[in-house]
């Protein structure tokens, strides 16, 4: 019998791939401006929507970009920008095992409407039940723009559990220790059958599981915006756990990705302020990377999170992602400094 999802699986990084090849030429070709990570996002949107409709036209998708903006006449700058590259993206020969039949390769050029329309199809609100792809074509804006940190992202949700976790990081050293070898990952997790890490071009496949982890060699990652994820929060945390070893900051979810190979011990996301929701686009598929790679997901009440209640994870209660040993202690600690704070506001 084949693997679940085989298909979707090739179908998902052959498509991170090529968005990864395209948000690289764009941070190459273009000024480093605000317009260049929108040009990214509608682009790579457009590339793995396309890919995606042409294997699966039945299923929907939740993607954090709509084309509204580049249907308007003000648009029409942006616009021939976007076709152009998501058609360089589609039909670029990349020397790799991508299939012709999954609209990749010579001749698969798309018209503007179609690009536009692929756009849109990111447009699904998401719900409890049903098979639905998300796509956040460049998570970590502020990192890209920077030339830091950023990720492709991709997940297949099928009745609200993450089952393909797929997160391209062309800017992440494939070992942070060893900075010789180079650039660029494509992590790959499927439910129930493990976690690997890849090169950008797909090649040598190599299995992840988070190490047991102490207090010594225990850090926090945590975001590079004090906006996205209290920076003091953690480190009240890191104080209660005894850990020494300052947090390792890096945008979007490559943070996830670096927790899967065993690099840091947890990603503790807290809230900054009331208001902001999560979207599932930002951890679908860093949850079951995670997962997969042997560690634990939940909310700072210890609640997994929940992919079913549409395009958000619902009200904002953080997360914490960690190895199983690590978790427990985690999450202890956390509702510690959690009461400390209520304890604080009463006085
Ligand atoms: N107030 C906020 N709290 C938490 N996350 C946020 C907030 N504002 C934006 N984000 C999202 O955080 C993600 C990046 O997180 P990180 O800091 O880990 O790199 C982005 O997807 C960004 O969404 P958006 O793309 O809509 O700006
Ligand atoms: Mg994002």
């Amino acid at each position: 019998m084949s693997l679940p999802y085989t298909t979707e699986k090739q179908v998902a990084v052959a498509a991170v791939r090529r968005a990864c090849v395209l948000t690289n030429s764009v941070f190459n070709k273009l000024v480093k401006n605000e317009t260049l990570t929108k040009v990214g996002d509608y682009a790579a949107q457009a590339v793995i929507s396309s890919i995606l409709h042409r294997a699966f036209p039945e299923d929907p998708i939740v993607g954090e970009e709509d084309a509204a903006d580049l249907r308007a006449e003000s648009g029409t700058g942006m616009r021939e920008r976007i076709i152009e590259l998501a058609n360089e993206a589609l039909v670029g020969e990349l020397g790799l095992d991508d299939n012709v039949e999954w609209g990749m390769g010579p001749g698969q050029e798309k018209t503007t409407e179609e690009l536009l329309d692929a756009i849109d199809r990111g447009n699904y609100p998401g719900g409890p039940s049903g098979r639905m792809w998300t796509i956040d074509p460049i998570d970590g804006t502020k990192g890209f723009l920077r030339g830091e940190q950023y990720a492709v992202c991709l997940s297949l949700i099928v009745d609200a559990q993450v089952e393909i976790g797929v997160i391209g990081c062309p800017n992440l050293p494939v070992d942070l220790s060893k900075p010789e070898q180079g650039t660029g990952c494509i992590f790959v997790a499927v439910r129930g059958h493990g976690a690997e890490q890849l090169t950008l071009s797909g090649a040598s496949p190599e299995p992840l599981s988070i190490p047991a982890s102490t207090s010594e060699n225990l850090n926090f990652l945590e975001s590079v915006e004090a906006a996205h994820s209290s920076h003091s929060f953690n480190d009240r945390v890191s104080a209660l756990l005894g850990i020494t070893r300052p947090p390792i900051r890096m945008d979007s979810q490559a943070k996830y990705c670096c927790l899967a190979r065993g690099e840091g011990g947890a990603y503790l996301r807290m809230p900054t302020g009331v208001g902001y929701r999560e979207k599932i686009w930002d951890h679908a598929p860093g949850q079951v990377l995670v997962e997969e790679a042997g560690g634990i997901v939940t909310d700072s009440r210890g609640q997994p999170l929940n992919f079913g209640l549409g395009r958000t994870l619902g009200e904002n209660f953080g997360v914490i992602a960690a190895g199983k040993d690590v978790h427990p202690r985690v999450l202890e600690a956390v509702q510690k400094a959690l009461s400390e704070e209520k304890e604080k506001a009463r006085v």
